[in-house]
């Protein structure tokens, strides 16, 4: 939709030309083509966010709504420069990338607004590459919306669309796609794991891997290409396509490497699913309401109390978690504990991390043995090694256990000694939470960087798929296309030549003002 120049515009009122704020700027001129053209430009919409480098400065709030101490609106876009010197009603810029004190009036009345910090950022030094100024003003809305209106009047700016800055800076080379989304995990991050992880991401650890895995496939693609074009020909060193071959074998075992890993990274960006279970009556829900601190799960001394899965988002030890509560396991029920059961059970299967929990005064009952016999086995057939699914066994009710009573039996698998009622025992099982965590979402503050999105994974296997093809002894031509597809695959990872669906989904996640 292209809104006339001297037409209604949705929310923001024009300068008339007729009246001039500040002659010593230049006046827009709405009979003036070329001015016309650049407000069409400006207003232009779509569905996703303006192009950049369509000639449209964006503005928003970057901070957040609502009131606070200080409010960031900032501008991107070739009137930046403009929109300051209007706004502080000054012939020059302040110096560039410092904060300079200045007084914002609305360029339509000469109404002061606000005593502010502005940054002038000139392109292409500046986050999104293009001119760029933030104003750091009193986060009173009335303050807030009183500068939004003033530079919705300042001709050639218009409001910015979610993400349309991070999607500038893209477009101007700043950020690669892998930065882009770790900026949008970074703003999303709620744990403390989700944050290292994010900021590692923006600070492009993920794409520097990509970018050295393609230029070794397009190394290799040189040496099979040189071959193909000059194999007879005795100047070429010998042992090309050989040394080819070791560098692509090694990319393989990386690749694989990685992709081994790929869930975890994905468990930390959305959620490790952690399931309590055990026989009814064992503490179940007193844990999951002690490990979330709110009220989630109703406690009651009756066995059978909890029917259905109960889930609910935790912060557990700085990892993100899906913490679900389940009905106690038992047979020979009615049909409506016997539905829970089994829903317990489909819930189990999808753990990321099992709570395998006992009431430790209750060990020798049926239900206790027969869950038991079942955490024995599946115990049994974990090994250390394996991140698919971890269990950890807890025996609750430990201020039950009197010093001269028995004791668990010495048999027991490993397990973590909590009562749910004295808090005796959180930090251990904390303690054990935060290693097993870290084991099924890894551990963002070491190692090599993770794959956050089921994105990145796809494109890894694209890529090792298509390296499964390289067989230069075989057939030359074939192997240099191998490679091309492999190398298309980790270009499209970090952005290159990315289609703009992918584009849409990856900005959808940020807000207004980023
Ligand atoms: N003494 C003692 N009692 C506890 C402890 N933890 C839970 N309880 C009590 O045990 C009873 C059962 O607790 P719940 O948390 O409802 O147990 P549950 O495993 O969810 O039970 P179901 O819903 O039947 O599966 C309640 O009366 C709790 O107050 C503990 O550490 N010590």
């Amino acid at each position: 939709m292209v809104h006339s120049p001297t037409g209604p515009h949705p929310r923001f009122l024009l300068v008339p030309a007729s009246e001039p704020q500040f002659p010593h700027l230049q006046t827009p001129d709405p009979g003036d083509p070329v001015w016309n053209m650049r407000w069409a430009l400006c207003t232009r919409r779509s569905s996703g966010a303006a192009a950049p480098g369509s000639g449209a400065t964006i503005f928003a709030l970057s901070s957040g709504q609502g009131r606070c101490g200080i409010a960031v609106i900032r501008t991107s876009g070739p009137s930046s420069g403009h929109a300051l010197r209007i706004l502080t009603a000054a012939r020059d810029l302040p110096p560039a990338r410092h904060a300079s004190l200045r007084l914002l009036s609305d360029p339509r009345s000469g109404e002061p607004l606000d005593r502010a910090l502005v940054l002038w950022f000139p392109g292409p030094r500046s986050f999104t590459g293009e001119d760029c100024v933030e104003f750091h003003v009193h986060g009173g809305p009335a303050v807030v919306s009183g500068v939004l209106q003033a530079l919705g009047s300042v001709p050639g700016l218009r409001p910015a669309e979610a993400g349309e800055f991070t999607r500038r800076a893209f477009a101007n080379g700043k950020l690669n796609l892998t930065e882009v989304e770790g900026l949008a995990d970074l703003i999303h991050a709620e744990t403390e794991a989700q944050r290292r992880q994010a900021l590692r991401q923006l600070d492009g650890e993920l794409g520097h891997l990509c970018r050295g895995w393609a230029e070794t496939l397009t190394k290799a693609l040189a040496h099979v290409e040189a071959y193909i074009d000059f194999g007879e020909d005795d100047n070429l060193e010998e042992g090309v396509l050989e040394q080819a071959d070791i560098e692509v074998r090694a990319l393989e075992v990386a690749l694989g490497a990685h992709l081994r890993d790929a869930r975890r990274g994905q468990r930390l960006r959305s959620g490790a699913h952690v399931v309590v279970t055990g026989p009814p009556n064992a503490g179940k829900s007193s844990l999951v309401n002690l490990l979330s601190r709110k009220p989630v799960s109703i406690v009651s001394p009756e066995p059978g109390t909890t029917r259905d899965v109960l889930e609910t988002p935790v912060d557990l030890a700085g990892f993100p978690v899906l913490l679900s509560d389940t009905a106690g396991l038992r047979e020979g029920v009615g049909p409506v504990e016997q539905e829970g059961v089994r829903r317990a059970r489909e819930r189990l299967e999808q753990a990321d991390l099992i709570l395998a929990m006992l009431d430790a005064s209750d060990l020798a009952s049926p239900s206790s043995c027969n869950f038991l016999a079942t955490v024995v086995a599946s115990v049994g057939a974990q090994s250390p090694s394996d991140s698919s699914q971890r269990l950890l066994l807890v025996l609750n009710k430990s201020d039950l256990l009197s010093p001269e009573g028995p004791r668990p039996p010495p048999d027991l698998p490993p397990h973590l000694l909590l009562s749910c009622l004295t808090g005796e025992g959180l930090d251990g099982l904390l303690e054990a939470l935060r290693k097993e965590l870290a084991a099924v979402c890894g551990d963002p503050s070491t190692g090599s960087p993770l794959l956050t999105r089921a994105r990145h994974q796809h494109h890894l296997q694209g890529c090792l798929d298509a390296l499964s093809h390289y067989k230069p002894s075989k057939d030359l031509a074939l192997a240099a296309e191998a490679l091309r597809v492999a190398r298309g695959h980790l270009t499209r990872l970090t952005g290159g030549g990315g289609t703009e669906e992918i584009l849409d989904i990856i900005f959808r996640d940020f807000c207004v003002g980023k």
